[in-house]
Parts: structure tokens; sequence; C-alpha cells
């Protein structure tokens, strides 16, 4: 079944009788456009039509079979208008404006909008071969500049330096960054999203290197943290308490398991070594056209691994002042269990 048919299985369960999707990752998942900031797709019983002006014209013909309807709003609502009449539709409440939900309401008088709720994000969560595929070539580019990369990761180097080589790499190589490079080094490793800055990696420092790569659509996701020269004995063991945390965690990894339940896992660990206040994040995320996305790995969450999903595990710890450590690995949800996706080395401190 295909990704449509299955959201218009999922729209009728809901007891909805189409939808008007403006996330830009739903967009590209149900049509195949891949300018969705600049698109709507409405699903009706009478068809699917993707709206977009333009300037995407030729884009539109290339990579959807889609019916087309090229214009800009208000003249694309007064020609869905005809089609939505009577109908109950849903809409992405996480995507759409109160002013643009106005704009509908005032344009489709006699349409009922009710928000899809988690009915994409459930569709979304187990990948497709075609997905999962296009998941692992993004990390094995991203595994490939990591190896190229990391012998500049040392003493005197600017942590942008390195994260515009990350870049540069992965724009050579056909793909883009999934998101602005971490790269935090020192006491800056403390920052769980510390993007590359000025600053000059100095002797000594463990360096947090978190990087992926978005190629077809799909991202990747990987962190390591590397040594520079010797750190003292403190940071050492951060370091082999986080790496102890994220090996359990991947271990644990199968189909049925709750995904709260692996958080707890890596958390415990992290507490038993007295780093429990220090793990300041969820344990990870479900990845895919979006970096975050379901299942959510973390102490609240409702959600069940599933063969087919794809997650990080990553696991780390902030000391303010000191510096941090994180370990993050992609991890593919298989009938037997766990495939890591991602094959960059770690170090062993
Ligand atoms: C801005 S994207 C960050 C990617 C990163 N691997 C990541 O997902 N995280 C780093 C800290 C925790 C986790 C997050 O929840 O953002």
């Amino acid at each position: 079944m295909t990704q449509l048919e299955q959201m218009r299985l999922a729209l009728t369960g809901a007891g909805l009788e189409g939808a008007w999707i403006s996330d830009p990752a739903h967009i590209r998942l149900l049509s195949g456009f891949t300018s969705g900031a600049d698109a709507k797709l409405l699903l009706t019983p009478g068809g699917v039509t993707l709206y977009t002006d333009a300037r995407y014209e030729v884009q539109a013909g290339e990579e959807t079979r889609l019916p087309t309807f090229i214009a800009r709003p208000p003249e694309t609502l007064e020609h869905a208008a005809a089609q939505v009449a009577g109908l109950r539709l849903g809409f992405e409440a996480e995507h759409l404006t109160v002013a643009a939900l106005d704009e509908l309401r005032g344009a489709w008088p006699d349409t009922t909008l009710q928000p899809l709720g988690p009915l994409l994000r459930e569709l979304r969560m187990v990948k497709t071969a075609v997905e999962i595929e296009a998941i692992r070539d993004a990390q094995t580019l991203a595994d490939q500049v990591f190896a190229e990369v990391r012998p500049l990761i040392r003493a005197g180097v600017r942590e942008l330096d390195i994260a515009i080589e990350i870049e540069t790499r992965l724009r050579r190589a056909g793909a883009t960054v999934a998101f602005d490079v971490i790269v935090a080094s020192g006491p800056r490793g403390a920052m769980p999203h510390g993007v590359a800055s000025a600053r000059i990696i100095g002797d000594g420092e463990l360096v947090t290197v978190d990087m992926g790569a978005r190629l077809r659509g799909y991202n990747s996701d990987m962190t390591r943290t590397v040594a520079v020269g010797e750190p003292g004995e403190e940071l050492r063991r951060v370091y082999r308490a986080v790496l102890e945390a994220e090996e359990a965690a991947v271990a644990a990894v199968r189909p049925g398991v709750r995904a709260a339940d692996l958080d707890t896992l890596a958390r415990d660990l992290l507490t038993g070594h007295g780093l429990g206040e220090a793990f300041a994040h969820s344990l990870g995320h479900g990845i895919g056209l979006n970096v975050h996305e379901g299942p959510g790995l973390r102490k609240v969450s409702e959600d069940v691994l599933r063969s087919g999903m794809v997650i990080t595990i990553e696991p780390g710890a902030y000391l303010p002042g000191v510096g941090g450590v994180r370990i993050e690995d992609l991890v593919l949800v298989t009938d037997e269990g766990y495939e890591v996706l991602s094959h960059s080395e770690k170090e062993r401190l």
C-alpha cells in the first residue's frame, strides 16, 4: 500500500473525508514534491491536488504525477472551495497558523475543519524500504565524511573550520547538512546544542561533533565525542559512563520495547555514575524526513518500538564550566532486534 493509500485509510478511520496538508514533510511524503514550503496538498474523496505557484511549475511536473493547480492564494482556496464544500476536512494544527485557519474558514464556510491529530505522525514512524535506504545512504555518507574530517580535530583548530569541512564535503557528495553541525569543545561541550563557534580547540579537551546528512529528503544523525591529546581522569570517567549507557540502550532495542523504558535504562545507568542530573535531555528520537520525529525516546513517551522505525540513541552528560560528552548512534529497529546504521569509530578512553 502506498503512503497515500495508508493516509486515506487513516482518514476514514478518523471519520474524516479529506485533508488540507501544509507540513512540507507531509507534502513531500504524499506527493513527491520537494518544495512543500510553497505548496499545499488537498485530499478529497474525488482525488488529490497539489497546489503550488508558477515558480515551481516545471519542478512540480518533474517531481509529482498528481494533478497540480498552479496559482497563489486566494485563487487556490477559491479553486479548492468547490471540492471541499460539505466535507469534514482534517488539517495539521502544528503547521497552520491561526491566521491561515481563519482564512480557510472564511473561504470554505460549508466545510468542517478539524485537527488531524497524530495520524500522520503514526504513519511516518515506520519507514518503508525506500525510506530506510535513503537514511542508510545518508548515514554512510556521514560516516565517510566524519572519517575524512576526524584528523582535523586537533589542538589549535577552530570548531568552525571543522564544521565547514563537514558541510563542504557533504555538499560535494550531493547531500546537505541535516542541521547546523555541532562542534562543542572544552567547556562548550556542556551545551547539548553547541553549534560550532570560533573557539580554538585546546590540548587535553573533549570535542563533541554531532552531524547529519540529508540525502533524497531523508536525514541521518550521529554524535561522536573525541579526545584531543590526553583529557583528565574526570572527563574520561564521564566519557566511559556515557558510552556504557549508550551501548546498553542500543543493545536493548527491539520491537515491543517501550521507548520510555529505554530512556529509563540509560538514565538509571548514568544516575549510578552520579550523572543523572547531567543527562539534560531525552535519550533519542525517531528520524526521517525531519531530524526529530516519532517515536520519542523520553520518560513520558507512550511510543512502543516497531520493526522499521529508525531512531537515535544519544545519551549525554553536561557539566557546566567543565565540558560534556554525547555519544549517538543511528539505529534501525528490525524484526530480530536492531541494526546500527552509524559505523564511525568511537573513542575508548
Ligand atoms: C538541532 S538537531 C540536533 C541533533 C542532535 N543529535 C539531537 O537530536 N540532540 C542533541 C541533544 C539532544 C538531542 C535533541 O533533543 O535535540
